[in-house]
């Protein structure tokens, strides 16, 4: 087990590199499965705790998968079992999108149930009503949901109650291969859509409105590997944005697409930070003076991503007066709030908004991040607060940054990642949502 150790106080400087989008690479890897032919090359896939879980799930069930350099191979040819294992599933919620493509594909999967996570229920209910749209058979025992066609699937047209991501990913996945056309309506606009449906259409796929609410999918009868690069991920350059505008720092963000992150650059230009978009990437300028106190409310894109929240609360923490952050996606994503207090922050929870008294001093303090993006704003945090903060359970920060502490340390932050032995029992507590570190080598070999 390893913590990241902080000390505040230096204002950022220079230039960070974008790795690939985790949110993705995830269901780009998912949908290599529908390739009956050829073999998917997929470069810029991030060196993720989550990549390599779906990719060891890939490989449990038959494919041929290599990664070197941020790229991988995928040869699902191979492919030789529709069967999602509890072990690999509980590591990330993700695996589920692997339904969709067994599904249309095979005709049958068996997937464990994904279960709840530390920022909430989650349910699957959006996903599963669009498979049984296009025909398939649904039943759900023993921790595991399997689902079942007798014949190809069918087109349809489904509105989805809540513009759910992975629902409208597993469901284009399906209807890719389904037979007719299937229109997903309330369809969910995220950019990590766009870039699925482009790796779709690579293999041979017909979806055209990806980005925006209405999606449609004309079935074709095979899909073939191809060729894709992934997005650069707006969330680890939002987080690089805070980074910058809490130290009062100058940071270019090489990589980012503007247009991703206006959600983000608008709040911090409403706080007084000055962001400058360009072509091929965003710079946040050293400010001049102190931050102005916001109101934040999660939302889908293009609202402000719940995957910000806990960041942007870092920052609010920084500025002078009264903020409310309210988390509208989820019902339990304010988990950080308790950790943020032991480094003496004011914030009071209400129904689903927290209330931040701003201004106050931080201090360094022993932390541990509760889901992915906790760990990042317990860090961020760390770069202001005064003396020595240690954050704990990274394991969550591995799942969704590559190389956070060292691409910090390069922008000049007093950050450095070091080995402890945690207590045995914190580690066992968080094992429901705790991925289980793999081996990179042995697992690629
Ligand atoms: C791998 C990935 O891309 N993860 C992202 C994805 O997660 P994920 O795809 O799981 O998020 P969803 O958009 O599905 O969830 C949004 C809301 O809808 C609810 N819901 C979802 C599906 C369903 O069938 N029924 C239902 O009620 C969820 O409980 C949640 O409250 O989008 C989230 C919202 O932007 C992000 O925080 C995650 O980082
Ligand atoms: C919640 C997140 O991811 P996931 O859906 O994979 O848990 C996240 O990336 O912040």
């Amino acid at each position: 087990m390893d913590k990241i150790v902080v000390r505040g106080g230096k204002a950022l400087a220079g230039n960070v590199k974008l790795s690939g989008a985790k949110n993705a690479v995830l269901p780009i890897i998912a949908a290599s499965i529908l390739a009956e032919e050829g073999i998917s090359v997929i470069h810029d896939a991030p060196a993720l705790d989550d990549v390599y879980t779906i990719c060891d799930l890939l490989k449990s069930m038959g494919n041929t998968v290599t990664y070197e350099n941020e790229t991988l191979t995928i040869d699902a040819t191979t492919l030789n079992s529709v069967e999602a294992s509890y072990e690999l599933v509980r590591k990330m919620r993700a695996s589920f999108l692997v339904m969709g493509p067994l599904l249309a594909r095979k005709g049958s999967a068996r997937v464990a149930l994904p279960g709840g996570c530390a920022i909430g229920t989650r349910p699957i209910d959006q996903h599963l009503k669009g498979f049984e749209a296009m025909g398939a058979k649904i039943e759900i025992g023993q921790g595991f949901i399997e689902a079942k066609a007798n014949e190809r699937l069918k087109g349809a047209k489904i509105y989805l109650d809540i513009a759910s991501v992975g629902a409208t990913e597993n469901i284009m996945m399906a209807a890719a291969l389904a037979e007719g056309t299937t229109v997903i309506e309330n369809a969910a606009e995220e950019p990590e859509i766009v870039d699925l449906a482009n790796f779709l259409n690579g293999m041979g796929a017909k979806i055209r409105g990806a980005g925006t609410g209405s999606i449609r999918i004309e079935g074709v009868e095979k899909l073939k590997g191809c060729v894709h690069s992934v997005i650069p991920d707006r969330i680890e350059a939002g987080t690089f944005m805070i980074a910058a505008a809490i130290t009062g720092g100058d940071v270019f963000i090489e990589g980012a697409i503007c247009d991703h992150l206006k959600p983000i650059t608008a709040k911090l230009r409403e706080m007084g930070v000055d962001v400058v978009e360009s072509e091929n990437g965003i710079r946040v300028c050293r400010r001049q003076g102190p931050l102005k106190a916001v109101d934040v409310k999660t939302l889908p894109y293009p609202g402000f991503p719940t995957d910000m929240q806990s960041q942007m609360m870092a920052l609010l923490l920084t500025s002078e007066g009264t903020s409310i952050v309210t988390e509208t996606v989820f019902e339990n994503r304010f988990m950080h709030v308790e950790e943020f207090c032991r480094m003496s922050a004011k914030i009071k929870i209400e129904g689903r908004s927290a209330i931040i008294e701003g201004g106050g001093k931080l201090t360094g303090s022993k932390v541990t991040a509760t889901d992915l993006r906790a760990g990042a704003a317990l860090v961020l945090a760390g770069l202001v607060a005064e003396g020595e903060t240690e954050v704990f359970g990274l394991h969550h920060l591995d799942r969704g940054y590559v190389n956070f502490a060292e691409k910090l340390r390069a922008l000049g932050a007093q950050v450095e990642r070091v080995s402890v032995s945690e207590p045995k029992a914190a580690v066992e507590d968080d094992v429901r949502t705790a991925p289980i570190k793999v081996n990179f080598s042995a697992n690629f070999a």
